[in-house]
């Protein structure tokens, strides 16, 4: 048998895995890196994070991504060039951590990388006749793999795809492994540049899990934060704080089409951008909008969204509480815009041990660990989460 091939299957039944979840998502603030020991599978999946950091993203490379980011018309070579200078960017971050942390790489068993999102093409998006739901997520995983000297999983996406879903939202399955607790109906809603939610059932029954996208979370805070006030983002939500809601331009901006469509359903900021509140601002005819009351207007309509999509999904008379993750739950303005709309309890994820910065990173080593160990189905035939192993193999050598 191949060396490479003798060592995976090791991994596969060694007692426990320590796994590297990388998440670099749709903010293009950093890559987040997540060192997990991962020990059985499945709901008897037992993860503890180790280490965890945030890469930043420097400048001119997070200016090279946007380059292609989500858009319809790109220079091809660009998109050629970024693949793979991507997957050797993550390695060597990758490379970096491990240095701080004191932590040799042979330590490690696999790395579980997502790459970089560049565009997400569900087809309630494109509606082309004959073409299937697609998505492409960029970074090679060789190219990882031959840096870093370690076996990496990557393009977890497609095989989701191919097996009948829209690509996303992947946190469902760690979710359900990690965090559904008997006796307690659970929304787990991440707020990064995307919102989304995965609802766990009290019963723990993997039939009634569902998981959707909801619409913005950040994207557009930070698009007009960053145009208005120079900064990456509205800290803590304080300029959403000192301005007000316009109701006009908020129904305009639900008005969109994607607000309509059934549950589940998956977007990206192809839809939700720039041109998208401009447009609606051009169509409510406001002049006089000051640039704090559009903060705060998109901070409500991301809290609004949210919020409807889980009411809309749940029983007005059900009980659950909603955990929170992602950049967005640091965001005052946002989390308490939801507390006022529903009835449940809003706490942060922390509070099931693992950080809100690092649950998506630690999701993707949840689903390595799955494709190299995970022993049994979960899901069945559900709308959203086809019952597949995602991930791609490369060897380094
Ligand atoms: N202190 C803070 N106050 C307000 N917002 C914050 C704060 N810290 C982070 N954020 C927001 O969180 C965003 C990053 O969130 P996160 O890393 O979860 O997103 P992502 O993973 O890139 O996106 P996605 O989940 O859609 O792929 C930042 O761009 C910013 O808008
Ligand atoms: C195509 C894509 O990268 N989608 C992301 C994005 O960011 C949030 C939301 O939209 C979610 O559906 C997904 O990421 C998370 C990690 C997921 O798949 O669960």
């Amino acid at each position: 048998m191949k060396k490479s091939i003798e060592k995976l299957y090791e991994i596969a039944q060694a007692k426990s895995r320590r796994i590297i979840g990388l998440m670099s998502g749709t903010s293009l603030d950093g890559l987040d890196v997540a060192l997990c020991r991962i020990e059985g599978s499945g709901t008897d999946t037992v993860l503890k994070l180790e280490k965890f950091a945030t890469v930043p993203y420097q400048d001119d490379f997070r200016d090279e991504i946007r380059k292609i980011f989500a858009k319809r018309e790109i220079d091809f070579q660009q998109l050629c060039l970024l693949n793979p200078y991507i997957g050797t960017t993550h390695g060597k971050m990758i490379l970096d951590c491990l240095g701080e942390w004191d932590i040799p790489t042979n330590d490690i068993d696999l790395i579980a990388s997502h790459g970089q999102t560049v565009f997400h093409a569900p087809k309630k998006q494109h509606k082309l006749s004959g073409f299937p739901n697609a998505t492409l997520q960029i970074g090679d995983g060789d190219h990882t793999a031959v840096k870093t000297n370690i076996i990496t999983l990557s393009d977890f996406r497609q095989k989701h795809i191919a097996a009948g879903g829209e690509g996303a939202p992947l946190a469902v399955y760690g979710d359900y492994f990690l965090f559904s607790k008997k006796g307690e109906n659970r929304i787990l809603l991440n707020m990064g540049g995307i919102a989304n939610f995965t609802y766990l059932p009290a019963t723990l029954d993997s039939n009634t899990v569902f998981t959707t996208d909801t619409g913005p979370g950040n994207t557009l805070l930070d698009a007009y934060t960053r145009r208005f006030f120079h900064k990456p983002f509205d800290e803590n939500g304080e300029i959403a704080a000192s301005g007000k809601v316009n109701v006009i331009l908020l129904e305009e901006l639900k008005s969109l089409p994607f607000f309509k469509l059934p549950f589940p359903k998956t977007t990206g900021p192809e839809v939700f951008n720039f041109e998208y509140v401009e447009a609606a601002i051009q169509k409510s005819k406001l002049t006089s909008l000051t640039r704090q009351d559009i903060i705060a207007t998109l901070t409500r309509l991301s809290a609004d969204t949210i919020s409807e999509a889980i009411a809309s999904v749940t029983s007005p008379d059900e009980k659950y509480t909603i955990y929170a993750s992602g950049g967005g739950a640091h965001n005052i303005a946002l989390m308490n815009a939801i507390r006022e709309n529903l009835p449940s309890e809003v706490k942060l994820i922390d509070e099931l041990g693992v950080s809100g910065d690092a649950k998506e990173a630690v999701l993707f080593a949840v689903l390595a660990n799955e494709a190299v160990a995970g022993t049994q189905s979960h899901f069945g035939q559900k709308d959203g989460v086809p019952d597949v192993s995602m991930g791609k193999v490369s060897f380094p050598e």
